[in-house]
């Protein structure tokens, strides 16, 4: 099993270094920066990253093809390839609509917009020319690893046909049962076999030597999951539609106590992966009989990030 960790660059960048060389020294392989305009700017941010550490792999989980062009992404990845000697890999997705209403970018057609890019980056990041004229003066060491960042059935069929590896959301076997076997069949339909897509589980994650205090500090991740989840994911784990309308509402209206007091067993269990390090190898043990072949241990990783990073890496990633 592979491990990876997300940062969301809402803190300083100098905090940041600090997190993924920690990761880094407790045997972390990937480490993935998300991507919102509101925050700091991912390939900024990389790009302190690279000369912070040296091992880690490390790239954007995800960006998406519409604030910034397949050239551009290129080019950012090209670079990152070189300050970091080789450890660039890349994640996109379809990008999500609050971005883009916010952003007054039009959505269209997102499957086959991120198709589009990844070939077009294939192209570039080779030192080809596009049919456009586009082309980079700079080249990678290596070919650079695709993930895309995915949960549709369609995006998920795109990713086994095109991706080296897919980036989902989710944190329980019953995603993982739902979502391999349609990446199966596009990476099939490629000519491919599932051997050639790293199938990544973009947890929540918390861990913490107690149990309740890794399930308090995983509470408002999950508040938020399940307010965002579509009616497929929440009839998959059977979660009744007014439970989640209840937290929904509340969050709407910035009542956070009830919205994350109404987070139960069932909703954590659901989008968490969360308890102390025994517990959570349990539960990796049964995403990877699902066909996960990298946890990525997202927000909030625990109640204290550093007591955290460092369980995992001494009593999980060895396990
Ligand atoms: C577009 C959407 O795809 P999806 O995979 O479900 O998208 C949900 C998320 O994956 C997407 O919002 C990601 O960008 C969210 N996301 C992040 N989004 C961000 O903006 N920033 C991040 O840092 C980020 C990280 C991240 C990490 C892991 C992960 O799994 C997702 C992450 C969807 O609806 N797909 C459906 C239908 C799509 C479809 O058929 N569209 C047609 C036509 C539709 C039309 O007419 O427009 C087409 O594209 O051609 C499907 O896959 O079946």
């Amino acid at each position: 099993m592979k491990f990876g960790i997300e940062f969301v660059p809402n803190e300083p960048v100098t905090k940041l270094n600090y997190y993924v060389k920690l990761a880094e020294d407790n045997g972390f392989e990937f480490c993935w920066i998300t991507d919102h305009y509101n925050n700091r700017n991912v390939y900024m941010t990389l790009g302190a990253i690279a000369s912070a550490t040296n091992k880690i792999k490390i790239g954007p989980g995800v960006t998406n093809p519409y604030v910034r062009s397949p050239a551009i992404a290129a080019s950012a990845m090209a670079t990152l390839d070189e300050l970091s000697g080789g450890r660039a890999t890349f994640g996109i997705g379809p990008g999500d609509k609050a971005t883009f209403d916010a952003l007054g970018i039009e959505w269209t057609k997102p499957v086959g917009t991120v198709k589009k890019a990844i070939a077009e980056m294939r192209e570039l990041l080779a030192g080809k020319r596009l049919e456009s004229g586009a082309q980079l003066a700079i080249k990678p060491s290596e070919e650079i690893p695709i993930y895309l960042g995915a949960q549709g059935p369609k995006m998920l069929e795109t990713a086994g046909a095109i991706a080296d590896g897919v980036l989902i959301n989710a944190s329980n076997p019953k995603d993982f049962e739902a979502a391999v076997p349609l990446i199966k069949k596009g990476a099939e339909e490629a000519g491919k076999t599932m051997a050639d897509v790293d199938v990544a589980a973009y947890a929540c994650m918390s861990v913490d030597k107690k149990s309740e205090k890794a399930k308090q500090a995983a509470i408002p991740v999950v508040a938020f999951i399940a307010a965002g989840s579509p009616p497929v994911v929440l009839q998959r784990h059977g979660i009744p539609a007014e439970k989640v309308e209840t937290i929904r509402a509340a969050l709407k209206e910035g009542n956070f106590g009830a919205a994350f007091g109404a987070v139960d067993d069932q909703l954590l269990e659901a989008f968490a992966l969360y308890g102390t390090p025994e517990e959570v190898i349990e539960k990796i043990k049964a995403l990877e009989a699902m066909g996960v072949t990298q946890i990525v241990a997202g927000s909030p990783i625990g109640p204290n990030k550093d007591t955290s990073i460092k369980l995992i890496g001494k009593h999980i990633i060895p396990a």
